[in-house]
């Protein structure tokens, strides 16, 4: 049976900004996703590059809108929406999914960051967000897994300026925290599932490995925090018919190229 998020997960976040349910996923799922998204031609297509300070790139797909496809059945899956849910402190609804893709030798790095460095531009009133990451392939040290500063959600927002292609955090903050929190990588196996605060900093290093890093991301909104700007609706939209089952390659559907809504 996988393991399903629990009230050590919640403690964990609260304190941490962030928590890690290993194997949520089992293997047999985990190939399935995996190998769905290696032929994907539709996000091969929606695939785009974001270069680090360093002039590496690394690539990524982005689309906001919740189908029938085996990406969104992880997104909408009950073991995703039950933290969720907890760890938002109502319902939440789907703001975007990232098929990420640091490929060997050449993927690049990602500044220090919070994603709500990104969002609150995006015109979210309040911090009420989070992220959920699925590691697709392992993710350590050498092929540039995330890096956390353990209990940073807690700073509150610091400011974002521009460093490559990529937003980064206000480096004086960031070496002031450095000092004082404890910087966490976050190595993951296929099928582990982190959960973190869109306060919490982090980055990533280059992979210098020979091993690809992939990723699958999902972000969350509290329903009642609509932005003032426009955005898509599935950001404030309740998400309908939460997944119960595996999730297979064989029965689901393609991701859809028109109603995926792709960032482009
Ligand atoms: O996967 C990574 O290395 C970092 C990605 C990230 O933080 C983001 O897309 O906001
Ligand atoms: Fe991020």
């Amino acid at each position: 049976m996988e393991n399903r998020f629990n009230e050590k997960n919640e403690k964990e976040y609260m304190q941490d900004g962030y928590t890690i349910v290993k194997g949520m996923f089992d293997a047999g799922e985990m190939e399935a996703v995996l190998d769905t998204a290696l032929e994907d031609e539709v996000i091969r297509r929606h695939t785009y590059g974001r270069k680090d300070k360093e002039g590496h790139t690394t690539k990524l797909a982005l689309w906001y809108a919740l189908g029938r496809d085996v990406y969104s059945n992880i997104a909408r899956s009950e073991r995703y929406l039950e933290g969720v849910e907890k760890l938002l402190g109502g319902a939440p609804a789907h703001f975007h999914t990232k098929l990420m893709q640091k490929e060997p030798k050449v993927g690049g790095a990602w500044e220090w960051h919070q994603d709500y460095g990104y969002w609150y531009h995006d015109g979210f009133l309040y911090p009420q967000m989070l992220s959920v990451m699925l590691a697709l392939t392992q993710a350590d040290k050498k092929n540039g897994c995330l890096q956390v500063l353990r209990g940073s959600h807690l700073l509150g927002r610091i400011d974002h300026g521009m460093t490559g292609d990529q937003k980064g955090a206000d480096m004086e903050k960031v070496t002031e925290a450095l000092k004082r929190l404890e910087l966490v990588h976050v190595e993951l196996q296929p099928g582990d599932v982190l959960f973190f605060h869109c306060n919490l900093l982090h980055r990533s290093d280059k992979n210098n490995s020979e091993k690809a890093r992939w990723s699958l991301i999902s972000t969350y909104n509290l329903i009642s925090n609509k932005p003032y700007k426009q955005q898509d609706p599935s950001c404030y939209t309740p998400i309908e018919e939460r997944y119960q089952g595996r999730v297979r390659k064989d029965d689901t559907a393609r991701i859809s190229e028109k109603d995926a809504h792709f960032l482009h």
